[in-house]
């Protein structure tokens, strides 16, 4: 047994008068109320903030029954259950209204003496503390959001949709480039999702908690491109602002530069770009002090690179540089198979957005989308839904709130476009032939293998594998 235990058995007391009064000394001084009761919850120690808040001095409360100061006191209970009370709002006798602590102190399963202290001397004082910080909370979660909408990436893989062979493909291999240092080329038609990957590259990768910053090189002028990637040091020019301006280029340190439509880029422009990404370095307009970068370049055109390169108006070494890690992004009429998840997805997302109630895409509706052959890709998709929400008086869209030209499809003749395998030709055919019966018989499986002449298990088949 330690001297200190034999101590305190000997004078069968725990809170010993050396200890109050030690305690005392720490104590006092702190603006907090505190209080140390003994294991029959009578007074051992109060500071002197504590016995002036309940109106006395504190002589007058030393070995008094917690009881007899306060009638509201909850310390008898507690010493009893053992159990603390962190953060309770407690009514004091007097009238005060405070969140206090009451901690029993136990030991080998015995209480020893209470502990207790107020946290809030008045409600209304912890009230504003929560309604501060709540409203810097709000505040904060508004600006990480603004910030991530002006430097951060929103995208990750699993806001891309899309569980077709194809997606699934160029998912992995965008996975496994966001973990290489390389700079990435993103191809594809227009609205296939270039942009929403490179969000997700640049999420996925160890330059996550750094900025990602877009940049539209079709819509800058080119006399103005330079001044924006790469800055204007102050006087560079007529008009320039005062303390010059930081380029694109800086502002992404760290972290990814996303150049869309880097197709459209002048020539000019392009030996600059080359220079960067060769030497990590560049010079602001009007200044010759060289600033180094550490960045990726994520690139995105839906423009054939090769061609503009045999035209000559895309430099051929900066091809070579950009097409390193390349990924094509399938069109929508390459992968119908997503086409269900997409719409749906949308639907949801839109009609939120819209503040309307809009839930289903009916049947027949989704044949015809299905069928289309969405030249604009999931951009045309998230148009043409947002109409047909705008249109629909219900909760389901209906062929009637889809543009004419996609409910007026033809089978598309199959001559009109590039020579293909006979056996592609065919499954389009039947394909087509499938959706549009279908879409006829208003999804009624029986009369379509009927008008078709086949059997049901065979259009099952049919309807399974072209994923009708
Ligand atoms: N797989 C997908 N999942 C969900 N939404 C998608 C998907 N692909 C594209 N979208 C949506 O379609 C629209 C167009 O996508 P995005 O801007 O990424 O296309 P893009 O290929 O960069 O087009 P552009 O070449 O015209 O710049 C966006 O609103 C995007 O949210």
């Amino acid at each position: 047994m330690k001297a200190s235990e034999h101590h305190l058995h000997k004078t069968d007391s725990f809170i010993t008068d050396y200890l109050v009064a030690t305690l005392e000394k720490l104590f006092d001084p702190i603006p907090v109320p505190i209080i140390l009761v003994d294991d029959q919850a009578r007074i051992k120690m109060i500071n002197s903030v504590f016995a002036s808040y309940l109106g006395y001095e504190k002589e007058q409360l030393i070995g008094k029954h917690v009881a007899d100061v306060d009638k509201n006191t909850r310390f008898p209970y507690v010493l009893k259950s053992k159990k603390s009370e962190i953060a309770w709002k407690h009514r004091f006798e007097n009238g005060h209204t405070a969140i206090v602590h009451r901690i029993p102190v136990v030991e080998d399963g015995d209480v020893k003496f209470g502990f207790g202290m107020v946290l809030f001397q008045d409600l209304e004082e912890f009230k504003d503390i929560i309604k501060e910080n709540k409203l810097l909370e709000t505040e904060l979660i508004h600006i990480k959001k603004q910030l991530k909408k002006l430097y951060g990436a929103t995208y990750s893989w699993e806001t891309i949709i899309g569980d077709s062979e194809k997606m699934i493909q160029v998912k992995y291999m965008g996975r496994k480039v966001a973990q290489t240092h390389s700079n990435v080329l993103l191809l594809g038609e227009s609205g296939t999702g270039k942009e929403l990957f490179a969000h997700a590259i640049h999420n996925d990768s160890r330059r996550t908690h750094h900025p990602f910053v877009k940049v539209n090189c079709a819509a800058i002028p080119s006399n103005l491109l330079e001044s924006e990637l790469f800055g204007y040091a102050e006087g560079a020019f007529t008009g320039a602002r005062k303390g010059g301006k930081i380029g694109k280029f800086e502002l992404a340190n760290g972290g990814s530069i996303f150049l869309d439509e880097i197709g459209d880029m002048h020539m000019d422009m392009q030996v600059k770009l080359l220079r960067v990404l060769q030497e990590r370095e560049f010079e602001k307009v009007g200044d010759n002090k060289p600033i180094t970068i550490d960045i990726r370049v994520i690139a995105a055109t839906n423009k054939n690179l090769r061609e503009l390169v045999n035209e000559g108006t895309f430099r051929e070494d900066l091809y070579y540089r950009l097409n390193v890690m390349t990924i094509e992004l399938p069109p929508l009429r390459e992968r119908r198979g997503d086409i269900k998840d997409l719409a749906r997805l949308l639907v949801n997302k839109l009609s939120n957005q819209l503040g309307k109630y809009v839930t289903t895409i009916s049947q027949e509706t989704m044949q015809y989308l299905k069928n289309y052959d969405w030249p604009g890709n999931v951009r045309e998709l998230e148009n043409i839904l947002e109409r047909a929400i705008n249109l629909t008086e219900g909760d389901t869209i209906l062929p009637m709130h889809l543009p004419s030209y996609i409910t007026s499809q033809k089978v598309r003749h199959v001559s009109d476009g590039p020579i293909q395998a006979l056996n592609e030709i065919i499954e389009e055919a039947e394909r087509v032939a499938i959706s549009r019966c279908l879409t006829y018989t208003n999804g009624n499986k029986l009369k379509t293998a009927k008008l078709l002449h086949i059997s049901r298990s065979s259009l099952y088949d049919k309807i399974e594998k072209y994923d009708l």
